[in-house]
């Protein structure tokens, strides 16, 4: 895997869900600009864990996308995943990183910040940031923290951002623009009557320039009128700008 993919589905193992075929329809108008987390129930035991995250691998591997486990290390590790992602709850960063090795792809929760930084330190290379927006998919969240909440720790780390927390198509525009590098989902896609459609929308949504981005021709443009001002010569102060 070259670079962390923009948009991450995370499974949703709940009664009446079928991550096999969301995943499966993901892939295939995602293809490498996916990352799949595998994270199953607390309840799910370690061999099930296991059974999913093989299966999930192996289409994951067909279409070069890459396979991160959310909180089992040995299970990633077992699988032979790309990474991990681990939070408050779950074994410390640095020891994540010590068994999962220098190369592996570390995700850690962070809401605010500090903890966002000490993750850094300790070795995770992206950081999971949330939750933006509600959500009904995990409970016992803290209040929504929004795109500033986002704005506040993608302004103080060095890795990229993953926003997560009640995402669809319609926010990732507030989330870009705010400084994520890029979205995880459960529900967007594992409710969806059509997920192959929704993951198209989020694609476009993350791949669409943000409304500060000049298009290319507008930055060539700019680059022209910077170069050469009106009625050629030295460039002429523009009004109400001070020049030295
Ligand atoms: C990308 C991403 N961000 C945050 C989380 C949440 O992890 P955690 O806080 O450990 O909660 P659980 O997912 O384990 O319930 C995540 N999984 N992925
Ligand atoms: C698993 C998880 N962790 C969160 C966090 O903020 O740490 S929010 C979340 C659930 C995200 O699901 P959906 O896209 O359906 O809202
Ligand atoms: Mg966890």
């Amino acid at each position: 895997m070259s670079s962390l993919a923009r948009l991450h589905l995370i499974t949703d193992t709940r009664p009446g869900r079928d991550p096999l075929s969301t995943v499966r329809a993901a892939l295939s108008v995602a293809g490498p600009e996916l990352a799949v987390q595998v994270r199953v129930e607390d309840n799910t035991d370690d061999r099930a864990a296991y059974e999913l995250a093989r299966e999930i691998l192996a289409l994951c591997d067909a279409y070069g996308a890459a396979c991160l486990v959310n909180d089992r290390l040995h299970v990633a590790l077992a699988v032979g995943a790309v990474g991990a992602h681990v939070g408050a709850r779950d074994l410390p960063v640095d020891v994540a990183r010590r068994l999962l090795g220098p190369t592996a792809v570390l995700g850690a929760t962070a809401r605010d910040p500090e903890t966002g930084l000490a993750a850094v330190d300790a070795g995770a290379s992206y950081l999971g940031v949330g939750p933006c927006y509600a959500t009904r998919t995990k409970d016992g969240l803290p209040d929504p923290i929004g795109p500033a909440g986002i704005r506040r720790v993608a302004s103080a780390v060095p890795v990229p951002v993953i926003a997560i927390g009640g995402i669809t198509a319609a926010q990732v525009s507030a989330l870009r623009a705010a400084g994520a590098y890029g979205v995880a989902v459960v529900g967007a896609l594992s409710v969806a009557v059509d997920p192959a459609r929704a993951t198209a929308e989020l694609l476009a949504a993350l791949r669409a320039p943000l409304p500060a981005d000049p298009t290319p021709e507008a930055a060539a443009a700019a680059e022209i009128d910077r170069s050469s001002p009106p009625g050629g010569g030295a460039s002429a102060p523009s009004a109400g700008v001070a020049t030295c």
